[in-house]
Parts: structure tokens; C-alpha cells; sequence
């Protein structure tokens, strides 16, 4: 029996069995085996057909942006009117069979925005003329192993799942469990789960606060199907059976993501006022240039960039051309960016180096005012691991 069969097996199994305490940890252990097969279907790892093959794109700028959606929702129209890059956007579906990418500057930085051809339930994803329907059979094992929008929002910073305001709300579902799928977690954080395998010992299970969702047995039950017999396991929220395996598997990808409503223009005030008081949410419209100032503020607030800006020696810090990081980005992603011999030397001892950070306060201050002399008696010396804020001033001494 292959992957796919007993994947489906497992599933009919699920759907069978009722929910309820007796079974749950069961279910647990058919979960578990679930992944475990969707894994091993999806793991570049495997060698079985273009499982792993994203568009193939180069990443650049300071983040990248993927806009997932199905077909003439908008995605084109929106890389086209928010970069210099034009996208071919037309009334019929599959306009865009490749990636696209545009660039979106703004605050300093240069976000990398992706458009992606369309997804559909049971279409072909494929480039060229790939547009032939999918007998429904086959369909969960194409769109595993052909998700390669999967693959390609797995390396974006930030998803933006693009909806046509007038269908239906299904479509956002449909999309959650495409990206799902291939083990990204929208819009959460990793569970807070301290796991160690070892080489003897059996298993050490703790938990920090009451399991409401799942419970000991269930986490033993999965374990022993992972045939994970020395480990330890500190559990510090009350996780679900499904965040659980997710720690196990550990390969999961937590990515920010904004529902993204177009043709707003389309639909009543109503129904517009309703979705965008809707979480994590934000309505445009393209055609009509509606609030698509305000998508690339919450673009940029959602990918939680860091901008620094670097002061030689005696010179006045550089505003014009901040760097941009990541949220907890360090001195050494600073220096890093600038060449990597800074840290290297830095490690061996070949140079010492001290680095002068103002506070993200002070930085402000100095903006505003503009005096450089102001700044330094409040400099402080930190090392290579000093975790950056938004509009700190940075410099690098090299010796
Ligand atoms: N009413 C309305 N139509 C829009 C809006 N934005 C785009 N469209 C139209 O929607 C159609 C599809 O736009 P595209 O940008 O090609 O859509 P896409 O998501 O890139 O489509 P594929 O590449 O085929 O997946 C075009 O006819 C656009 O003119 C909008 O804000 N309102
Ligand atoms: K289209
Ligand atoms: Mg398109």
C-alpha cells in the first residue's frame, strides 16, 4: 500500500471513529501517523517526484511577501499597482501560471512582494499549460505533492491570503488547509514545549500548567507511535494533540498571515464595514485604489522590521539608508550584513570590536533634534548578541 492509500485509510478511520474521551487518545495516535505520512510525502528529503520544488525565485530584499489566493481574486492587479513590476492581470482565470516578483519600498525597506498563479481545489498547478482538472481521486496526493505554492509561502516572511470579497467564506477555509498541509501555522507561535530526545532514560513527561485539550496518556500514546522511548518533554501551555506533534515533527513553519478582502468596490458597505472588523484582516480595493496605503502599513507591521541606522566614527548617524532587520535581530546580523569577516574575526579574536548603541528613546530624541553631540554620553557598549529596537543608531568599531 502507498503513502496516499494509507493516508486515506487513516482519514476514513478518523471520520469513523466518534470524539469523545475514550477514543482521544486513539485519535491522538492516528493523528500522529497522519503526519508522519504527510511528512514523509512532503520532506524535500523524499526522492519520489517534484515533492519540494517551489517556484523557483530568488529571495531578496529585507522580507519576502507571498499573496496565495484563488484565481482572479486580484493578485496581479495588486504587485501591479504596489511595485514598478507589472504582473499580467486579465478577467480569466489563470492569468499567472509563474511566480512574479515585485518589490514594495517603503520605511527603508525593500519588501519583496510574490504573486503566485492561482490555486484551485483539483486544478493543475503546474507552469506552461498546466491547466488541466485533476480527477478528484487523485486529488489529495497532487495537491500535496504539487503544492508548490506550499513551497513557496514556506520561505515568505508573511502570507497574504488575497480573497474576493463577493464568494463565499469557504474560500478562506479552503486556503488555510492547502498551506496547512504543508506544515505552516498561520498566525501562531511555536508551542511552548521543551523537547529532548535521549539515548536512554525512558520518557520524563512535565507539564507547567493544567492540560485542558489533550492529556498525558494521549502525549504517551503518540510518543510510542514515534517510537520515541528516551525523551524528555516539558510542556508549558495547555497545547493541543496537534501542537504536539507539531513539536515533534519540528519542522513546522509559524508565519504571520493577513486575510487580504479585494473588489471591496463590489460588495455593500455592510458587508465591507463587517470584514474589516474581522481579525488580521484588511479590505481593498485595487481597481478602485481603496486602502491599499493602509495594507503596505500593516504589511510592514505584521513583518515586525527593525530599522537601524549605522553611524561612522565622528559622522552623523546615515538616515537616508537604514538597515533593516528582523524582529530580535543582533549586533551580529548587523555586522553580518555588512561583511561577514566582522563576526568571524570577531569570534577568533583577531579583532576586537565594540559596538555603540543608543536607546531606541534617545535614538528618536536624536532624530528629532538632529544634534549629534547630544548622543554619545548616552552610547552604550554592547556585544555581538545586544538584541536591536526599531531606530536604534548603530556603530561598528573594528580594531
Ligand atoms: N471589481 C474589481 N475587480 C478587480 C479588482 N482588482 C482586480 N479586479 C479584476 O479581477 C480580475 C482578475 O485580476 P488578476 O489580477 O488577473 O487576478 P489574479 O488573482 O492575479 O488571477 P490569476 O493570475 O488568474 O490567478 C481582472 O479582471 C481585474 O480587473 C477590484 O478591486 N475590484
Ligand atoms: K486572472
Ligand atoms: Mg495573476
Amino acid at each position: 500500500m502507498g503513502i496516499v492509500e494509507k493516508i486515506k485509510e487513516i482519514e476514513e478511520e478518523m471520520a469513523r471513529t466518534q470524539k469523545n474521551k475514550a477514543t482521544e487518545y486513539h485519535l491522538g495516535l492516528l493523528k500522529a501517523k497522519l503526519a508522519r505520512y504527510r511528512a514523509q510525502l512532503l520532506e524535500p528529503a523524499s526522492k519520489s517526484g517534484p515533492a519540494g520544488v517551489g517556484f523557483d525565485v530568488q529571495k531578496s530584499g529585507d522580507a519576502r511577501v507571498a499573496l496565495i489566493g484563488f484565481p482572479s481574486v486580484g493578485k496581479s492587479t495588486l504587485l501591479s499597482k504596489c511595485t514598478h513590476t507589472a504582473s499580467e492581470t486579465a478577467a480569466y482565470e489563470f492569468t499567472t501560471l509563474t511566480a512574479i516578483p515585485g518589490v514594495i519600498e517603503y520605511q527603508g525597506a525593500r519588501i519583496q512582494l510574490l504573486d503566485l498563479p492561482g490555486i484551485v481545489e483539483g486544478a493543475s498547478q503546474g507552469r506552461g499549460r498546466g491547466r488541466q482538472v485533476v480527477a478528484s481521486k487523485n486529488l489529495d496526493l497532487f495537491k500535496i505533492k504539487n503544492n508548490k505554492h506550499g513551497v513557496a509561502a514556506k520561505t515568505a516572511d508573511l502570507i497574504l491570503i488575497m480573497l474576493d470579497a463577493t464568494k463565499s467564506e469557504e474560500q478562506r477555509r479552503l486556503l488555510e488547509i492547502e498551506l496547512d498541509a504543508v506544515g505552516i501555522r498561520l498566525n501562531k507561535r511555536k508551542p511552548d514545549v521543551v523537547f529532548k530526545r535521549r539515548t536512554t532514560g525512558g520518557i520524563t513527561l512535565n507539564t507547567t500548567v493544567k492540560l485542558t485539550k489533550t492529556d498525558e496518556k494521549t502525549i504517551r500514546t503518540i510518543l510510542a507511535g514515534y517510537k520515541l522511548h528516551n525523551c524528555d518533554v516539558m510542556i508549558r501551555e495547555d497545547i493541543t494533540t496537534d501542537e504536539f506533534i507539531d513539536v515533534l515533527i519540528g519542522t513546522r513553519k509559524y508565519i504571520p498571515c493577513l486575510y487580504v478582502y479585494n473588489k471591496i468596490d463590489a460588495i455593500s458597505l455592510e458587508l465591507v464595514d463587517k470584514l474589516a472588523r474581522t481579525e488580521n484582516t484588511v479590505v481593498i480595493s485595487c481597481e478602485m485604489d481603496l486602502n491599499l496605503d493602509y495594507l503596505i502599513e500593516r504589511i510592514w507591521e505584521s513583518l515586525e522590521l527593525v530599522k537601524v541606522y549605522t553611524k561612522k566614527r565622528g559622522a552623523r548617524p546615515d538616515l537616508s539608508d537604514p538597515v533593516c532587520l528582523r524582529k530580535g535581530a543582533t549586533i551580529e546580523d548587523v555586522c553580518l550584513g555588512i561583511h561577514k569577516s566582522l563576526v568571524s574575526n570577531f569570534r577568533n579574536g583577531l579583532v576586537w570590536v565594540y559596538n555603540v548603541v543608543c536607546t531606541t528613546d534617545y535614538g528618536t530624541d536624536y532624530l528629532a533634534q538632529g544634534r549629534s553631540s547630544k548622543f554619545s554620553p548616552h552610547a552604550q557598549k554592547v556585544s555581538l548578541n545586544h538584541q536591536l529596537q526599531d531606530e536604534d543608531v548603530v556603530s561598528i568599531f573594528t580594531k
